[in-house]
Order: structure tokens, then C-alpha cells, then sequence
């Protein structure tokens, strides 16, 4: 069923890896906009920069879940998120039958962009600002596809986490965001899925180590836009048909980061 706000999907890299798992996800978006629903999909393509740095002999280092970006990576990693990791879902989108804009945070005055801390080099940090590009976009039944390269005032291009990317554009359209992983959601210490979760219990089971690297990134994530927006996050998987199918008809899915 469509909701009248725009639905904010996330999708992380490994995705792009599983033609099934894309051709699935389009077809599901294909649907929600077929029935109105306005789509705004967010990608991240971590696993695509890993292999491109390493065919180019670069290392990697990861701080907090966070890539540290220096100057010499940056054509690289914005070759693999706003070059190859975009075109693929939006060849992805075409064969499904969506109409899709690929984009990035650079793109149309959207957020503002600055460096989040200088140990980490060029890794952004975004701010949401106009929303009439994607509007207009929106407006039309196209569906934006969105990398997570953003150009600051100075005009460095900032490698921004994708889930914060995400956070950022959700904000911006008042959106309902759901961040798909390769994950069913986030898992306790025995793999099992948690329904819900809410502050305090997320710092718990991050100072146990429970919920750690790229899921620590995004749980914080929804739980700022969640606080933001005073209504629940969702945390859920792409791998999952089942999940999908009640994404479509406007169901809850995965773990719920609640307000
Ligand atoms: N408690 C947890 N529950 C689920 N996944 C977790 C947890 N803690 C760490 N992870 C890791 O986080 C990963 C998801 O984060 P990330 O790799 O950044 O995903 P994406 O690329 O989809 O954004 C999972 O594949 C898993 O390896
Ligand atoms: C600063 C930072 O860490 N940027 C991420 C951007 C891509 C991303 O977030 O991809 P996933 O959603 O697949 O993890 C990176 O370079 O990997």
C-alpha cells in the first residue's frame, strides 16, 4: 500500500554482487511505485571499493566501521560507488522497468558537505539542505538512485558511510527510512534476530561487542534519524523475499530502532 511519505531504501554493497537479490529488490520497488509509493533508493558499495583499492595496490583502513580516506583513493572510491556501483543498480532498475536518475550527494544542493574529522582524511560528513531537485524527481514516478559521494563548499569530494547518506536524505524528504544489509536485522550474541530495539539497550549491546563494525554505523544511524523523526527505523535485509513482500504492502520487517 502507498504511504504518502517518500520511502527512503538503503541498500549496502554486497547486493551488488547478487543479481538475484538486485533483480528481486527492483521488482518489489517496482511495484510499491507502480502503486504511487515514491521510492528514493541510497547505495553503498563498500565491498566494490575493497576489491578496486586492492587491484590498485592500495590498503585499506577501516576506523569505527569507517573507511579512512586518503587523497590518493578518492578517483578510485569514486569510481566504484558514483561510477560502477551506481550503473549497476540502475541497470538493475532499467531491466525491471523503472525509470530511475542516478545520483550522488554532490548532485542538486541537496545536503552540505564538510570533513568529519581530519584522522579519517577525506570522509564526509552531510547535512540535509534543499529538496527540490529530489522533489522534482520524486515527483515524476522516477525512482533517484543516490551514491554516497558528496562535494563540499571547497570542492573536495567526501566519501560519505552510505548509511549516513542515507540518514541525511531521509531527513531532507522526511522520509520513512529502511536500511537493507545482507543481515535479517540486527542479532543478539546467538545469531537470532532482534525485533526491537531502543537507546540504552543498543549501548548495552555495543559495549558488549554484540553489535559492532558497519552495524554499529548504521544502528546509530537510524537511531538519530529515528530520535529525529519520533518514529521508528527499520533494520532489515535485501536477501530476504519474505521481508520484501511486507516492505511492499507497507509491513514492518527486521529489527525496529525505535525513537
Ligand atoms: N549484532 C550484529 N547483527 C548483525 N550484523 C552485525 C552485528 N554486528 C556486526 N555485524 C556485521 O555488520 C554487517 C552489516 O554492516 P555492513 O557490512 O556495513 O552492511 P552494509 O554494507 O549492508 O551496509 C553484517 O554483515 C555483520 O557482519
Ligand atoms: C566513509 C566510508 O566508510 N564510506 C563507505 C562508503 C560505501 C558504503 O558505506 O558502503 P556499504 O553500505 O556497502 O557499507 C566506504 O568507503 O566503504
Amino acid at each position: 500500500m502507498a504511504t504518502k511519505t517518500v520511502l527512503v531504501l538503503k541498500v549496502g554493497g554486497a547486493l551488488l554482487q547478487c543479481e538475484m537479490g538486485m533483480a528481486r529488490l527492483m521488482t518489489a520497488a517496482a511495484e510499491m511505485i507502480a502503486a504511487g509509493q515514491q521510492v528514493l533508493l541510497v547505495h553503498g558499495g563498500g565491498c566494490l571499493v575493497d576489491e578496486q583499492l586492492t587491484a590498485n595496490g592500495k590498503e585499506t583502513i577501516k576506523l569505527d566501521g569507517l573507511r579512512v580516506t586518503p587523497e590518493d583513493q578518492i578517483p578510485i572510491i569514486v569510481g566504484a560507488l558514483a561510477g560502477t556501483s551506481n550503473k549497476i543498480l540502475q541497470a538493475a532498475a532499467a531491466k525491471a522497468g523503472i525509470v530511475s536518475v542516478g545520483m550522488s550527494l554532490g548532485d542538486g544542493n541537496m545536503v552540505s558537505a564538510k570533513i568529519k574529522d581530519e584522522r579519517l582524511g577525506l570522509v564526509g560528513e552531510v547535512e540535509p539542505k534543499d529538496a527540490t531537485y529530489l522533489n522534482f524527481i520524486l515527483s515524476q514516478g522516477w525512482m533517484p538512485i543516490c551514491s554516497s559521494i558528496a562535494i563540499s563548499s571547497q570542492g573536495q569530494m567526501l566519501n560519505v558511510n552510505a548509511d549516513q547518506a542515507a540518514t541525511a536524505l531521509a531527513k531532507l524528504v522526511n522520509g520513512t527510512l529502511v536500511l537493507l544489509s545482507d543481515v535479517s536485522g540486527v542479532l543478539d550474541g546467538k545469531g537470532q534476530l532482534i525485533n526491537s530495539l531502543n537507546k540504552s539497550e543498543i549501548e548495552y549491546l555495543v559495549a558488549q561487542g554484540v553489535i559492532e563494525k558497519g552495524m554499529k554505523v548504521k544502528v546509530e544511524a537510524a537511531l538519530e534519524v529515528a530520535q529525529w523523526m519520533g518514529k521508528p527505523v527499520q533494520v532489515a535485509s535485501w536477501r530476504d523475499a519474505e521481508q520484501l513482500k511486507t516492505l511492499v504492502k507497507g509491513g514492518s520487517v527486521g529489527t525496529q530502532i525505535q525513537p
